[in-house]
């Protein structure tokens, strides 16, 4: 086993290359495929409450334009690099041209402990964040949206600061806003209502349903959180969760509802008194569930931990959580794992028909919100099964890639990029 940090980069290009000898990619479009077109580093100098000022480091990477304007999220965490926001709006150019949307990718993020910031620090941090990058971005260009510790407010925030500079308000510079400045219904729960549609699809699939499975989610934030409630909607017995303080298990099921109000309110897992036993986050990976949801952070699904799961099926929720080394494990087998790029693509669907309705000045309801959601997940996730099964492909990231990598490198001969 490699003695190098892991890096979500390297990760990323070789879950391309694998799809490399399925798609109809030549070797000059591969190449230009597996490159950023240009990634900015910004200093954020923010006055901290205390009078001092403190420096801090973000960056917004443009991966791909080629399907149109660059679409993704920006992260607030301590694990923020330039290799992790590339790989990252990596992955968003492939996860919007697997679900069709008319975006290339991008992603931004900021290193830093929003946890150890008061909320007047990560506010004139965003501000500044979104100085830095301004120029950059814009309605038609580059559209940031929530990721990891970033969410409506946030959003706010950077769509303020970026229409001060226009001298008007312009609400589709940013997608996740509050529903007031021009947000949609439907778009806070978006992803974890992806993770339950592609969840309840791939459990389908395998003549099971969510009313007869068992699901293990580390991570319940945003998307964890709104993916165990739905899930439990839909009927499924969610029996652990956890985030980073640790993990709850109860092999009858646990009240997510409750769980997600904890944590809405400001609380975390390590705080819950329910009738729960506390598990570690690497003890949840290896419970003997039907479904696992990594729902946190990137790479723990390493092939030590595919050589334990015990569950049927991996959804993956967060991004880049399982390493290639792991899918070669599970490959082996024989543990379907539903890809990023589709499962939690839910996201950047409802970011797009938020952008929809703000550029043409509209608005839709919840109902429609969700039904056009749905749609979009239902028709991707048969088209991914179509090409596992027609390429015969590994797994079915593999087919996913190869469906992203045509699709993009399609736009890159129409638009005359290569010869
Ligand atoms: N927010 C969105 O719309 C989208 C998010 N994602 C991905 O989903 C994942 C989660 O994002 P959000 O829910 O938005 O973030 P969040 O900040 O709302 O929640 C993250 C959760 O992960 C937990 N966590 C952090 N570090 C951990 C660790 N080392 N071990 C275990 N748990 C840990 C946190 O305590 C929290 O429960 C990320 O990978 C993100 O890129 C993907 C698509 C869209
Ligand atoms: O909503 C969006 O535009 C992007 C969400 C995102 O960052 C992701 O899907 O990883």
């Amino acid at each position: 086993m490699s003695d190098e940090p892991p890096s979500t980069l390297n990760n990323m290009r070789t879950q391309m290359q694998r799809a490399q000898e399925y798609a109809q990619v030549t070797e000059n479009v591969f190449t230009r495929l597996k490159h950023p077109e240009r990634t900015l580093e910004v200093s954020l100098p923010v006055l901290r409450d205390d009078g001092t000022e403190d420096i801090f480091k973000g960056y917004r990477c443009q991966f791909s334009g080629a399907r149109g304007p660059y679409k993704g999220g920006v992260r607030f965490h301590p694990s923020v690099s330039q290799d992790e926001v590339i790989a990252l709006a990596g992955l968003m150019s492939s996860k919007t041209a697997l679900v069709r949307l008319p975006y290339g990718g991008a992603k931004g993020g900021v290193v830093c402990n929003p946890k150890e910031l008061s909320r007047d620090e990560i506010k004139r941090m965003t501000r500044r964040y979104m100085e830095g990058i301004r120029r950059m971005v814009g309605p038609k260009m580059d559209i940031p949206a929530p990721d990891m510790n970033t969410g409506p407010r946030e959003m706010a925030w950077m769509m303020d600061t970026y229409s001060v500079y226009e001298g008007h308000t312009i609400p589709e510079v940013v997608t996740g806003k509050p529903i007031e400045l021009g947000g949609t219904p439907g778009r806070i729960e978006a992803t974890g209502r992806g993770v339950a549609n592609i969840t309840e699809q791939i459990l389908n699939y395998y003549s099971r349903s969510p009313e007869d499975s068992t699901i293990a989610i580390q991570g319940f934030g945003n998307v964890g959180s709104w993916a165990g409630r739905l899930l439990a909607e839909r009927g499924a017995n969610v029996v652990a969760t956890s985030d980073v303080t640790g993990g709850i298990y109860n092999p009858k099921g646990i009240d997510t509802h409750e769980v997600g109000e904890l944590i809405e309110s400001g609380g975390q897992i390590g705080d819950y008194d329910g009738d729960i036993e506390r598990i570690s986050n690497d003890e949840l990976l290896r419970l003997d569930v039907d479904v696992l949801i990594p729902a946190a952070v990137s790479h723990v699904i390493t092939a030590d931990v595919a050589e334990d799961v015990r569950a049927d099926i991996i959804v993956e929720a967060a991004n880049g959580p399982t390493t290639p080394e792991a899918d070669d494990v599970l490959a082996e087998r024989d543990i379907p794992t539903v890809p990023d790029i589709l499962a939690n693509a839910g996201g950047v669907i409802v970011s797009y028909l938020e952008w929809v309705q703000n550029t043409q000045e509209y608005s839709w309801t919840l109902e429609e919100v969700n039904a056009d959601l749905e749609r979009r997940m239902t028709e991707a996730f048969e088209e991914m099964m179509d090409a596992y099964a027609e390429y015969e492909t590994p797994d079915l990231r593999t087919a996913a890639y190869t469906l992203a990598l045509d699709r993009q490198a399609t736009a890159h001969e129409q638009r005359g990029l290569f010869p």
